[in-house]
């Protein structure tokens, strides 16, 4: 799905510009993984730097930075904001994702921010605000699919090649293109097979 493909096109973003995070998930794959098989949904519990990876690309991503529009049909009373009777509102999801009450320097792209400092604990705090498909009645009818593939197709490719800047190439740009999703520039990379 195009949600599920922009947010990877973002991933390799953020593992070409982070070159130590790229190679800590690797290390963390490769002892607990190995290089034989492919990663599983069954290795999830024993990969936390990797999952806090994929937890952190998906908040600086933010490809659904505005969300859907709500409309009030009756007064409405949200944290203390008086919210009148037949009024559009354009929840966004920025607002959280960014929110530096529980993401401290929130444009420093830092996966360790999802884990308590033994690295393997998740940070209670850091999950509760993780909304990038929304909440309530009306949160993502894909979310369990999308985290399933996002997991395993980011893992699956980091196991097998490296992202690099190409020689002589410069570093993406990282200024969304505004549209319904956040989507990256289109940039070029360097991808060297590691087994
Ligand atoms: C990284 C991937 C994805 C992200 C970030 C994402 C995000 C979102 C967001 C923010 C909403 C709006 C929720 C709201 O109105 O409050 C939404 C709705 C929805 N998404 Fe996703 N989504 C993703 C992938 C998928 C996939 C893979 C599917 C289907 C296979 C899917 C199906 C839907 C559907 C059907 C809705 C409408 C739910 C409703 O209005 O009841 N999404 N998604």
């Amino acid at each position: 799905m195009e949600t599920t493909a922009t947010t990877l096109r973002w991933a390799i973003v953020f593992l070409v510009t982070h070159q130590d995070v790229q190679k800590k998930m690797q290390k963390e794959i490769d002892d607990v993984v190995g290089r034989d098989r492919r990663p599983t949904m069954a290795d999830k519990m024993d990969l936390p730097y990797s999952t806090a990876v994929v937890l952190e690309m998906q908040r600086k991503a933010n490809i659904v930075s505005f969300n859907v529009p709500r409309y009030t049909t009756v007064d409405t009373e949200i944290g203390g904001h008086s919210i009148p009777a037949h009024t559009t509102i354009f929840p966004q999801i920025t607002s959280v994702l960014d929110g530096p009450d529980a993401y401290a320097d929130p444009d420093r792209f830092d996966p360790s921010r999802f884990l308590e400092s033994d690295g393997k604990t998740f940070n209670k705090t850091a999950m509760d605000h993780f909304v990038p498909f929304s909440l309530g009645k009306r949160v993502c009818a894909g979310e369990s699919l999308a985290r399933m593939e996002l997991f395993i197709i980011l893992l699956s490719l980091v196991q097998r090649y490296s992202f690099d800047v190409p020689k002589g190439g410069s570093l993406p740009d990282m200024t969304p293109i505004f549209g319904a999703t956040l989507t990256p520039h289109p940039y070029e990379c360097k991808v060297t097979l590691r087994i």
